[in-house]
């Protein structure tokens, strides 16, 4: 947050009859005043000279310059996220709203209204990467009632309430209209400018009888990705009424509340500056709907302008001098503005919380001072912290140390002792199971390689020792490997549990039991185990018949075979007996015998080439039995073992199975 002055500047109505009481001084921007006398000699006592300072000075018609050095800066901050408030400040006919509107469809008496309008829609065209959407309200305050004057035009002016909500002034049914371009923004101005209060005056025709507050609201954020800088600003651009004297007035043409009206309000306002300029802790802001409209523009969340206008004619030096003194006083004031960021309701929960959290923290360390333990960290655990803790538990896992080796100091330490143990937890598990099915799978693997002949009538049953979980094989366990000897990182924790798992043979033993006996009640009375029992001894009977029939084709294949063999031998003999004969007496005789063997040879060889055939189907029918056997089993297992691991956590106690199997031989 920045403190920032308030910027004070003069607007010397251009007049025939100047005063030569009033000397301004455009290169210094300072005003001098000499009163005369009463007596119309020179200046007497040191209260008749007056010097004035100000940031400008303006004579003359220029709208440009006007706007370039009273305004322009205010409405660049409003761009880049800063609230403003430019006001013109005089007594009635100083030029006010020839400041402020003047002539918006002349431009070049365009006043400062206009401009900004103009200066703001440029500024939007002239940055395509950020989205800006700008808003427009206008607003007077009459008789002390705020009025909308973007009513619509055959609607009478709605009334607004002003209110204070957390800490913020809010207007209560003040419209504030989009605009898309200048023209559109311009012609809401024009439209409410039509429905000002104005009347005539002393001082001219079309005075303004309300003070008047035209504002403009932009808001703008960065296109694309990530975070975008989102900032929300607005520029109050103020015509306050001039302040008349009672004596002035012409009861013909105003009435006296507007004017007291006007009076009262502009009072409050300087009573309110004096206030802030003192340093009062308590500011009456709420005397008036002007002060609390300008609550922000004199002490809070804007940068501000203030331009005072003046008749520099000796008529008004009274009028003149007041307001002079009166933009001194202001000149003292500073705001502070802020930079506008919007920020979304997630990542304003989270500031909160954030905010939330670190109060707590800081009341943690409070009590644990009061408790004498100061330096303890309520921090997420580092990486290095981490792996000293897990060497700690591990030592104590391994008994090397006790308990108190493992520090309770803060609530991330017991958590991440807790992952520490669940952690290990997990690695012993996944090694019990991997240790359980690679004996079951074995066993399997060991039936699957049984002679597709040979008897099979452990189908559908395991070994009758059971699963024999807790006794692995020596060979299958992994070696112990040097690194596993080291009491940090992973390895050490799976070393360990193989330590463990050696340690705890015995109480594995106790689970293999309690598992035979789980497969049993499996098998027997849960539905899934019951239904893949029936399926695998179904196939079991099939292959049992597969393997009858072709023991019998084994047999049959045997005797074709050695038909075969004897009708060989017997027509070898018969060769040999032909050549030691006659060979015309003999020639007829053998050629018949031959002849009957050739047949009976070919006939026993066609047998032989059936029966192979036959037996190679069944055996390809048989490999084929078997594997869906064996697919069932490894089914059965399965759900065995989900089964199982879903009733020990239902059923927590260790040896229930072991209960079922003793009430099972009582009832029995
Ligand atoms: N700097 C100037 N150059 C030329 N004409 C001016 C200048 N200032 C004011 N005028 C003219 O003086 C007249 C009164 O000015 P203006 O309406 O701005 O006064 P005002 O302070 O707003 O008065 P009121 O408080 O009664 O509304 C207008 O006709 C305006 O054109």
């Amino acid at each position: 947050m920045g403190y920032y002055r308030i910027g004070t500047h003069l607007r010397l109505r251009p007049s025939s009859k100047p005063t030569p009481a009033l000397n301004a001084d455009i290169n210094t921007s300072t005003v001098h005043v000499h009163l005369r006398h009463a007596d119309g000699g020179p200046p007497r006592s040191h209260d008749d000279e007056m010097v004035f300072h100000f940031d400008t000075i303006i004579e003359g018609t220029f709208q440009e310059a006007t706007f370039n050095s009273c305004a322009r800066d205010i409405v660049e901050d409003v761009l880049c996220g800063y609230n403003g408030t430019v006001m013109a400040y005089g007594q009635s006919g100083s030029g006010k709203t020839f400041t402020m509107s003047g002539d918006p469809k002349n431009s070049l008496h365009q006043g400062i209204i206009p401009r900004s309008i103009q200066r703001i829609f440029a500024d939007k065209m002239a940055r395509p990467e950020s989205e800006t959407s700008i808003h427009v309200s206008y607003l007077e305050v009459y008789n002390e009632v705020i009025y909308d004057l973007l009513t619509d035009r055959k609607e009478p002016l709605r009334s607004v309430s002003i209110m204070e909500e957390n800490g913020q002034i809010e207007m209560k049914g003040l419209c504030q209209i989009p605009c898309e371009t200048e023209e559109e923004a311009l012609k809401h101005f024009l439209h409410g400018e039509r429905r000002r209060c104005t009347g005539p005056n002393t001082f001219h025709k079309f005075s303004n009888r309300s003070h008047c507050m035209f504002t403009i609201y932009v808001e703008r954020h960065s296109k694309g990705r990530g975070h975008p800088d989102r900032t929300a600003a607005k520029l109050n651009l103020v015509d306050l009424a001039g302040c008349e004297r009672f004596k002035c007035i012409d009861p013909t043409r105003q009435s006296e509340k507007e004017v007291l009206n006007i009076n009262k309000s502009l009072t409050f306002l300087e009573q309110a500056v004096s206030e802030l300029r003192k340093g009062q802790g308590h500011v009456s802001f709420r005397q008036s709907r002007l002060t609390m409209l300008l609550r922000d523009a004199l002490g809070g969340n804007s940068k501000t302008a203030l331009i005072v206008c003046a008749l520099p004619e000796d008529d008004y030096l009274d009028e003149t001098i007041s307001a002079l003194r009166f933009s001194q006083r202001v000149k003292d004031l500073k705001t502070s503005a802020v930079l506008n960021r919007v920020v979304d309701s997630i990542q304003a929960e989270r500031q909160l919380y954030e905010r939330k959290i670190a109060e707590l923290k800081r009341e943690l360390a409070f009590y644990d001072a009061l408790n004498g333990r100061p330096g303890i960290s309520r921090e997420d655990l580092t990486e290095q912290k981490k792996v000293e803790l897990k060497g700690k538990v591990e030592a104590f896992l391994s008994q090397k140390e006790g308990v108190e080796a493992i520090p309770i100091e803060s609530l991330m330490q017991i958590k991440e002792t807790y992952n520490i143990f669940k952690e290990a937890q997990a690695v012993l598990h996944a090694k019990l199971e991997k240790l359980s099915k690679e004996n079951s799978i074995s066993k399997l693997e060991e039936n699957q390689n049984l002679s597709m002949i040979e008897d099979d009538d452990g189908v559908g049953e395991l070994e009758p020792q059971g699963f024999a979980l807790g006794v692995a094989p020596l060979d299958w366990r992994p070696e112990k490997s040097d690194c596993d000897t080291e009491i940090t990182g992973k390895a050490s924790v799976n070393g360990l549990l193989e330590q463990a798992l050696l340690d705890n043979e015995n109480s594995y033993k106790g689970e293999s039991e309690q598992r035979n006996l789980a497969f049993h009640e499996f098998k027997r009375t849960v539905s899934e185990g019951i239904q893949q029992c029936y399926m695998i001894n179904a196939k079991k009977s099939e292959l049992r018949e597969k393997k009858l029939l072709m023991q019998h084709l084994a047999v049959r294949l045997n005797d074709y075979k050695q038909e075969i063999h004897e009708i060989n031998v017997v027509m070898t003999e018969k060769a040999r007996n032909v050549a030691s004969f006659d060979q015309e007496e003999c020639e007829t005789q053998v050629d018949d015998d031959y002849i009957q063997l050739e047949k009976r040879l070919e006939k026993a060889k066609l047998d032989y080439q059936k029966c192979y055939g036959e037996l190679a189907q069944l055996k390809g029918q048989v490999i084929s039995i078997r594997e869906e056997m064996l697919k069932c089993q490894e089914n059965l297992l399965n759900s065995f073992f989900e089964w199982y691991k879903k009733e020990k956590e239902k059923r927590p106690e260790s040896n229930h199975f072991l209960y079922s199997k003793e009430k099972g031989n009582e009832q029995n």
